[in-house]
């Protein structure tokens, strides 16, 4: 047995090996040690291999799914091996002969279906990264393989980690070399064991095209788009994949869709956390972006929310398109609410879809179908007559296609109540297959002659206890006690009709000719029976999947209206406002909120949000927008205040409503943001340099239709330093990228830059002093702050009393100290960062005034071209030497 598990353990390397033996799993040699870790399960030891105790440890095969989960939620890749036939035919074949085993399915954490192991408003994505050298080309494909979607596109190593941070794979699949570029390993660092390096073939772009054709049954791909050739690549390695994981069955997937990074906002990776769309910055889903907006009802509605939030969208028409599905329910929430009643009961049809497809679904995904074609076809009537728009319209249209064929077929079939797996039988509806019935009612019949019987041969034989009993060895037979036995067994005639079987301590068993033909006629109505309802099934299930495009088609329009109904609903009851999204340069905010901030106030009862303006638009004339600098005392909304137009920027453009009074909001291209201190130790990366490598990034790649969002640049380091380069930021910033800006800082000397930068206006947050305390208003003003009341705040933080009062000692001399060497000298003192000159430029002292003389000395008036060659030649070798 040993020889076989090493066998197979060795096809499978890199995989934890669930080896079936009888109703356990068991896991052996460093697999036990590593699961019994994980699971927290007993550790043993079973025989011995090259004289060493091989450690194992198992779980019991009716539970094993919780254990999967939980090695699947670490990061682990597990291969399922089972007994591929019954103990008793390996004995036939000899004593020592082993039960023959394969590995029947890999379980990893993109590749898994079962409702258990999935998280019903998340995706899990497998991605696959291919890379064609010869072209220079990079491409990722991925694979919701429990709901069937498929997408493809461009990327590049500059690109890699925003495209992967966005899409957020569970599994990343890479070619061996790419897994050891140096180039890339930093990203791959980043997803731990998420990523997995693979042959070469699997990415093979010369079959790639072959692979994907056979996958779809089509001869050409020419009906699927233009892909390029790594694209094609990625699409192979993730198909060759999913093919390797389930073994022997196929997904139904979707044809490949091709993504554009022109479609969607870039958001960089350290934006993406930092403002917390998904999840905190501490890892969880409340307090985030998407937690606070989520209203949906359904499990895919919820994944259609969660994949739009992540990518928000660039193209106006578009963004309307979906700002239109959620002002209709807006305008009419009674129809939203009518829809909503219907959609809580929709069941998860394209999971339940998927496990169909892949031979894993039992009878309730095929009510799932069922169920949801029901909601799909009541959706469907509500909104019938209603004047939609567009998006809406193509989901009534879609809804409308669905199969009415499958659904007809699976409401006529299938019974209320369903068993979870088909082999238990029970679950076709009586009146649905006539040979079923008969089958059904025999079976039940013979239950009901037995019961009879029974009475009959109580009468015959005088025995009142005797009873008709079943077991699996015997089947059914006659039971009686001992001391009554003689009544069945005493003369001949009784021992010809009484049959003994078996004698026990206390009880003699017998059968008849009668009940023996019963027996088989029971047990052959019963397999038989379940035989027709397996063909039931299968016809059914094939009957779903063969429509499997139309089926998931409904499924995305119903989850399109649950999106639009949720995102009216969260307008409705948060005061959201329609934004104007357009080509512009503009960012008008009219009152706007924060929208996590605002719920969680509200959630504490404390003073209701504060909203605030924010209007970055290009001033009369300009082409481009505007620089706030934001300054205010520590705990007076800055952070807060910067946030909030990002994520209203955000929400804009994935189609929702925004947390404000108005907003105008020209297209955002790319948001950058620079917030919060958080150090990246594992990189070899301090705070500071964190926060240097953000903001270069930011400086590097910001265009003029980006929107950029930097809290206290420089704050890291010392004073003068940081003063320094925030003074930079600003001024390349307005000069250079030319960008929309909210800059936040304690360094009250940058406010005097507005002198010299027309598009930089100063704001605040207000405070009152009263009584020598600090009460914040939360409000943003035009105008500068003078101090950042930070001795204050640390006093409400419950610094010592003793250090306060230091503090405010220290604070007074320094400030008198400082008094008359503002920064604001610096103002007239320093040219503008374009006019200044670069640094190696810059010619030193001595050689400047070396030239200087000389130059002095010429008259070009008075010179013929001969000359004045020789001259620059003797100014130049002035200037080599000097060097
Ligand atoms: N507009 C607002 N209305 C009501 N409360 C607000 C508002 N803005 C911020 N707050 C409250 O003030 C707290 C501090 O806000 P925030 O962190 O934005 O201040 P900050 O100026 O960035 O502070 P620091 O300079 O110390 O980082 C928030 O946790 C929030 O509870």
């Amino acid at each position: 047995m040993m020889a076989q598990f090493l066998e197979i353990k060795s096809a499978n390397p890199g995989l934890l090996l669930f080896y079936r033996m009888g109703d356990f799993y068991e896991l052996f040699f460093e697999d036990a040690e590593i699961a019994s870790r994980a699971l927290g399960i007993t550790l043993t030891k079973r025989g011995k291999h090259l004289g060493q105790d091989i450690p194992m440890c198992g779980v019991p095969v009716h539970a094993a799914d919780d254990y999967l989960q939980k090695l699947i939620g670490l990061g682990h890749r597990v291969a399922v091996c089972e007994q591929l036939e019954d103990p008793a035919e390996a004995k036939k074949r000899g004593s020592k002969s082993v039960v023959r085993r394969d590995v029947t399915r890999l379980v990893t954490p993109a590749t898994i279906t079962e409702d258990k192991l999935l998280e019903p408003g998340e995706n899990a994505y497998l991605l696959a990264l291919a890379r064609i050298r010869a072209s220079d080309q990079m491409a990722y494909a991925f694979i919701d393989i429990s709901t069937g979607e498929f997408r493809l596109g461009e990327t590049a190593p500059a690109r890699l980690l925003p495209d992967l941070t966005r899409i957020a794979p569970r599994e990343i699949i890479v070619p061996e070399a790419l897994f050891h570029d140096p180039e890339l390993r930093p990203v791959f660092d980043q997803f731990g064991r998420a990523v997995s390096a693979h042959p070469a073939a699997l990415f093979d772009s010369a079959t790639a095209g072959d692979r994907l054709a056979r996958y779809f049954g089509v001869t050409t791909l020419d009906g699927f788009g233009d892909f390029s050739r790594a694209e094609l690549a990625a699409a192979s390695g993730a198909l060759a994949y999913v093919e390797k994981t389930q073994v022997s069955e196929r997904p139904a997937l979707q044809r490949p869709q091709r993504e554009t990074g022109a479609q969607t906002l870039f958001i960089d990776p350290a934006t993406r956390t930092n403002l917390e769309l998904e999840r905190t910055l501490s890892g969880q889903r409340d307090g985030s972006l998407l937690k606070a907006i989520d209203r949906t009802v359904t499990g895919a509605g919820a994944r259609l929310l969660a994949a739009r939030l992540r990518a928000p969208l660039t193209d106006v028409a578009a963004i309307a398109e979906r700002l239109d599905s959620v002002s209709q329910f807006m305008a009419d929430d009674g129809l939203g609410a009518t829809l909503r009643a219907h959609l809580k009961a929709l069941p998860d049809m394209a999971r339940a879809l998927s496990r169909l497809s892949l031979n894993r679904g039992g009878p309730r995904d095929l009510a799932a179908i069922r169920g949801g074609l029901a909601v799909a076809a009541s959706v469907h009537q509500v909104l019938s007559g209603a004047d939609l728009g567009a998006e809406l319209h193509e989901a009534r249209a879609m809804l409308g296609a669905a199969p009415a064929e499958v659904a007809d077929a699976l409401e006529k079939a299938l019974d209320d109540d369903m068993p979870l797996l088909a082999r238990d039988g029970g679950f076709v509806r009586t009146g649905h297959h006539d040979e079923l019935d008969e089958m059904r009612a025999l079976r039940d019949q013979s239950r009901r002659v037995i019961a009879s019987l029974q009475a009959d041969y109580a009468a015959e034989t005088g025995v009142k206890s005797l009873k008709i009993k079943h077991n699996n060895v015997l089947g059914y037979f006659i039971e009686v006690t001992a001391l009554n036995a003689s009544a069945l067994n005493a003369s001949d005639d009784a021992k010809a009709r009484f049959i003994h079987r078996q004698t026990m301590a206390n009880a003699m068993r017998f059968t008849t000719t009668e009940l023996a033909d019963l027996e088989s006629r029971i047990a052959n109505a019963a397999g038989r029976a379940l035989e027709i309802e397996l063909a039931v099934f299968e016809q059914l299930r094939a009957l779903s999947v063969a429509h499997a495009d139309a089926i998931r088609d409904a499924a995305h329009a119903l989850a399109v209206i649950d999106v639009s109904v949720a995102l009216a609903d969260l307008a409705a009851s948060e005061g959201y406002c329609r934004p104007v999204v357009d080509d512009s340069r503009t960012f008008r905010i009219v009152g706007g909120r924060h929208p996590v901030v605002e719920q969680a106030l509200r959630r504490q009862a404390a003073d209701p949000f504060v909203a605030n303006d924010c209007d970055l638009s290009p001033k009369d004339g300009a082409d481009h927008g505007a620089l706030w600098l934001l300054t205010g005392p520590n705990m007076g909304g800055k952070s807060t205040f910067l946030r909030q137009n990002a994520l209203i920027a955000i929400l804009a453009q994935t189609g929702s409503f925004v947390p404000a009074g108005q907003a105008h909001i020209g297209i955002v291209d790319r948001l950058f943001s620079r917030v919060g201190a958080s150090d990246d130790l594992a990189r070899g990366r301090s705070t500071f340099m964190v926060e240097m490598v953000e903001t270069a990034a930011i400086l590097n790649q910001a265009g003029e239709n980006a929107l950029v969002i930097l809290d206290e640049i420089g704050r890291g380091t010392a004073t003068f330093d940081g003063l320094s380069i925030a003074w930079a930021a600003i001024e390349y910033l307005h000069e250079h990228n030319r960008c929309r800006t909210l800059f936040a800082t304690h360094f009250h000397e940058l406010t005097a830059l507005h002198e010299k930068l027309d598009r930089l206006a100063n704001v605040t947050m207000r405070v009152k002093e009263w009584e020598g305390e600090v009460v914040f208003l939360h409000e943003v003003g035009q105008g500068a702050a003078d101090r950042s009341y930070g001795v204050q705040v640390a006093r409400l933080a419950g610094l010592p009393d003793a250090v306060v009062s230091r503090a405010r000692q220290v604070l007074d001399q320094l400030e008198e100290q400082n008094r008359d060497k503002g920064a604001a000298a610096l103002i007239d003192d320093l040219p503008l960062f374009s006019a200044a000159p670069a640094a190696k430029q810059s010619v030193p002292n001595a050689v400047r005034s070396a030239i200087e003389a000389a130059l002095d000395d010429l008259s070009p008036d008075e010179m013929t071209p001969r000359a004045a060659l020789e001259a620059l030649y003797a100014l130049k070798a002035v200037a080599t030497k000097k060097d």
